[in-house]
């Protein structure tokens, strides 16, 4: 009650919201699927800052490019802790992964040390790689489409992590992404669990009646372990190029290497795979979903890649330059269909002041991207429509689609290289077309209806055909 109730500083005023009841403030006003729905529909009603609150935790949405640029940018250094979620920190013991990792020397040292491997300069030694899975990619695909969510799995699996040779469909790490992260995904969204608002909740027992959250969350902390450990107990497996096998290789000739080595191998390795395999897979997904529903846009992308592959061949990452509409695809899909709605919070370090709003220290910082992704201001007025075109337009990168401030994707660059090569060459091989019903009627996903809750907006499965083109270039 007493962090509930505001400690504004005269001449000061809190940012608009929706009416917030005493003590329990907006916790019924926030839903628990879709939230992005409702924040975008409080960003029409408010404005550019809207503040709510729920059982004390304070949450602020940023829905203008200015204060995207102003606090995520000019004042980042207060604007860019994480929140201490006590069902992700305690009870999942999530800590380890930088995501949730506090700002501070500790987030810079591993963070520092991921981002060695994703500098803008390394990016094309990733290039072999990410043929050779996008090749495997089509190969699946070409084989049995039907499985086309299995096979977006699996392959990113591979691709992203580790580069280990999979050797079954089964293989743990497949599971481990099915079983685990994903579920982690599931209960990262504020509210999915009361013990993110009712904090004495994670000392009841899991014994006790109805505590059915306690059994589920422990034996997801269980499989959350896995994550920091079989990378590096598959080290057998894996490729020379990857990354942890990498690490150990630095660490195992350094005559002095440094006290904590083992926790940057474990935890670099584990959040590279907590961080992109979910995030890449529904990207891609997202990425089939929109041209189901696209049948003219591929149609051009497929016009362009015929005047510039040469018949036979696959796209490679040196046709980028002369492929500038699937370029504008792959942007499009970001910023129509991210999968990272309402992105991940930040949180202010210290009270701040914004004009004469009073934000206090403790709140979540929320970059409301899909609001902003689709803004008219910004994208123009049809900003709710696919349209690739508008690239050739001077639109907006869609950068926010990977966060904000100093918090941002480390793995943007690389994510958006494997998302170019796999769009590209599904495209040139590839038509996707709905299926039909008994009437011959098309059956389509609906449109933000058809998407599974989370903090990552990924589709529900759809079935869909996948044919391959004639004359397409060679799939092995
Ligand atoms: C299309 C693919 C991807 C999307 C859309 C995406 C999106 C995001 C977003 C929205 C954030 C939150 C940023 C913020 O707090 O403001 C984030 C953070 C992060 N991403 Fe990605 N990501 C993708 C791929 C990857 C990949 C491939 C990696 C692997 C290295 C990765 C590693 C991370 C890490 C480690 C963080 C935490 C950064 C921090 O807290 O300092 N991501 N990503």
């Amino acid at each position: 009650f007493r962090s509930s109730k505001s400690r504004v500083p005269h001449g000061l005023r809190l940012p608009p919201g929706p009416p917030r009841w005493p003590l329990i403030g907006n916790l019924l006003d926030i839903p628990r699927e879709k939230q992005w729905k409702t924040f975008d529909a409080w960003a029409k009603t408010y404005g550019d800052l809207v503040y709510i609150e729920a059982l004390g935790t304070r949450m602020l949405l940023i829905n203008s490019p200015e204060y995207v640029r102003e606090l995520f940018g000019e004042r980042g250094s207060i604007y860019s802790n994480r929140h201490h979620s006590v069902v992700l920190n305690e009870l999942l013991h999530m800590d380890w992964t930088i995501i949730m990792m506090p700002y501070g020397d500790v987030w810079r040292r591993y963070r520092g040390v991921l981002s060695q491997f994703f500098h803008h300069s390394l990016l094309e030694t990733y290039y072999p790689a990410q043929m050779k899975y996008t090749k495997m990619f089509l190969r699946k695909l070409h084989e049995s489409p039907e499985n086309l969510f299995k096979h977006v799995r699996y392959v990113l699996g591979a691709a992203i992590t580790y580069g280990i040779k999979l050797l079954s469909d089964n293989d743990p790490l497949i599971e481990l992404s099915e079983t685990t992260v994903h579920k982690i995904t599931q209960a990262a969204i504020p509210g999915k669990y009361l013990a993110d608002f009712l904090p004495f909740l994670k000392y009841v027992p899991a014994w006790f009646p109805g505590a059915g959250f306690r059994r589920e969350l422990d034996q997801l902390a269980k499989q959350g372990m896995d994550m920091i450990i079989i990378p590096v107990e598959l080290k057998n497996g894996i490729e020379v190029s990857s990354i942890v096998s990498t690490l150990l290789k630095r660490y195992e000739h350094d005559p002095d290497p440094p006290a904590d080595h083992d926790k940057i191998v474990h935890y670099v390795g584990g959040v590279i795979y907590v961080a992109g395999v979910d995030t890449m897979d529904g990207q891609l997904l997202n990425f089939f979903f929109a041209m189901l529903l696209h049948p003219e846009v591929q149609r051009t992308a497929q016009a362009e890649l015929d005047r510039v592959i040469e018949p036979g061949s696959l796209p490679t990452f040196k046709d980028k330059e002369q492929l500038p509409y699937v370029q504008a695809v792959y942007k499009e899909v970001l910023r129509w269909l991210t999968i990272a709605n309402v992105g991940v919070p930040h949180v202010l370090d210290q009270d701040d002041i914004i004009g004469d709003y009073f934000i206090p220290k403790g709140t979540m910082i929320i970059g409301n991207s899909r609001t902003l992704l689709r803004s008219k201001e910004v994208y123009g007025p049809d900003a709710a429509v696919f349209r690739p075109e508008r690239f050739f337009e001077g639109a907006r990168d869609p950068d926010w689609a990977f966060g904000y401030g100093r918090r941002v994707c480390p793995g943007k660059l690389f994510g958006e290289d494997t998302l170019f090569i796999m769009i590209a060459c599904v495209l040139y091989i590839f038509t996707i077309s709905p299926i039909e019903d008994e009437n011959g009627n098309p059956i389509l996903p609906r449109e933000d209806e058809d998407f599974e809750s989370g903090v990552i907006m990924r589709p529900i499965p759809f079935q869909c055909r996948i044919l391959r083109l004639p004359n397409s270039g060679a799939v092995d």
